[in-house]
């Protein structure tokens, strides 16, 4: 039998949200949330390998990437539309602070560890690839410990623990799948989606920053500060996932899905940049049910009646030179990939 690996690789999803209800922040700046998150088929991969040699020089962590071949992300890097150097390569890195967190849970010290992201998620594009390194690198090195201390991995509910303090979208990219988020984004109730939705993601050339598209969200609903939320926080609250999404989501209609979509943080993004309504309003010329601003942006994402028509949609922005590409949800969150 073989003995414990020394090499594991994990990969995760990124996501889009259906649904994203904002409401007034609390004393802590962070919004509370109604969302519908719908993990999709581009995946981060994270590898994660013992390194005696790095732990001979002491507890340290060392983090690579690369733009994983055959994607639409080496693509932007090829293209000089991304910079792999927009990554942080240090303990910024979600997947190094994904990695300490759980030697502490663990309460073992930092063994010598290498760390591999293959990036297909556009960066700063709303689509979450960064947590999505943090959860492939939970699991990831979670199954390295386990594996070396002879003992189980840790729960679904303990990893998603430590997600939750890692980023607000850790713990869905950990669940996949389909599920209602609450509170910040951490609170998931899972939800049915029984057949494939086809989506098209155009991605931009610039990111835009979280943090500054919820600024523009409190500038639009006079939130002058969101330390100065009277009685920490009273406020807008956010409304709830309405059960008609939930059904067209259940039976994956595409049409009824369409009539439903909305995103509370569209409109900031739109107006950080502009141009967005322009690209939402073409998609629907060429052929989408549906249009909107993923997440925090800047990606658009575009609902498809079928594989298919999600082809030529994919076919027809070609045709302009404008880089898209055809993804399916919901799938799987993170899990091992492969171990050696
Ligand atoms: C908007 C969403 C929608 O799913 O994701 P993206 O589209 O950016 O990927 C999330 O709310 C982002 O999630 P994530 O990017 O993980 O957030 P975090 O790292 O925890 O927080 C980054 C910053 O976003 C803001 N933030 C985040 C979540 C939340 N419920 N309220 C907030 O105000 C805060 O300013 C915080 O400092
Ligand atoms: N592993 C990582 N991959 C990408 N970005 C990361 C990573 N770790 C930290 N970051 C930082 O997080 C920011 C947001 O990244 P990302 O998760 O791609 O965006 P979004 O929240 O819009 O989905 C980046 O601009 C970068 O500074």
């Amino acid at each position: 039998m073989s003995g414990p690996a020394t090499r594991i690789t994990a990969s995760a999803p990124a996501k889009t949200n259906l649904l994203l209800h904002v409401g007034s922040p609390t004393p802590d700046g962070y919004h509370p949330l109604e969302t519908l998150f719908l993990a999709v088929d581009l995946r981060e991969t994270v590898t994660a390998t013992l390194d005696p040699a790095l732990a001979r020089r002491g507890p340290g962590i060392s983090v690579s990437v690369e733009a994983a071949p055959g994607s639409a992300y080496e693509r932007m890097v090829a293209e000089g539309a991304a910079r792999l150097s927009d990554i942080p390569l240090d303990a910024e890195n979600l997947a190094v602070r994904a990695a300490l967190a759980v030697c502490e849970a663990w309460g073992v010290a930092v063994p010598g560890l290498q760390l591999h992201i293959g990036k297909a998620v556009p960066v700063a594009g709303g689509m979450g690839g960064g947590s999505a390194d943090a959860a492939a690198a939970l699991v990831a090195v979670d199954t390295l410990l386990a594996e070396h201390l002879g003992t189980a991995a840790s729960s679904p509910e303990e990893l998603a623990r430590l997600g939750a303090e890692l980023g607000a979208d850790v713990p869905f990219m950990l669940l996949g799948g389909a599920a209602i988020g609450r509170g910040t984004g951490t609170e998931l109730e899972p939800v049915a989606a029984d057949g494939s939705l086809h989506l098209v993601l155009v991605p931009q050339d610039q990111g835009l920053s979280t943090p500054a598209v919820y600024r523009e969200w409190d500038a639009e609903h006079a939130v002058a500060s969101a330390t100065e939320a009277p009685g920490g926080g009273v406020g807008l609250a956010p409304d709830p996932v309405p059960a008609e999404t939930l059904a067209a989501l259940a039976a994956a209609d595409p049409d009824a899905l369409a009539a439903r979509v909305r995103n509370d943080l569209q409109a900031p993004a739109l107006r950080l940049l502009p141009e967005l309504e322009t690209l939402l309003n073409h998609g629907v010329q060429l052929g989408a049910l549906a249009g909107w601003v993923s997440g925090s942006g800047p990606t658009v994402c575009f609902l498809a009646h079928s594989r298919e028509a999600a082809r030529q949609l994919v076919g027809e922005f070609g045709r302009e030179r404008r880089r898209a590409l055809a993804v399916t949800g919901p799938v799987p969150g993170a899990r091992v990939d492969s171990r050696g």
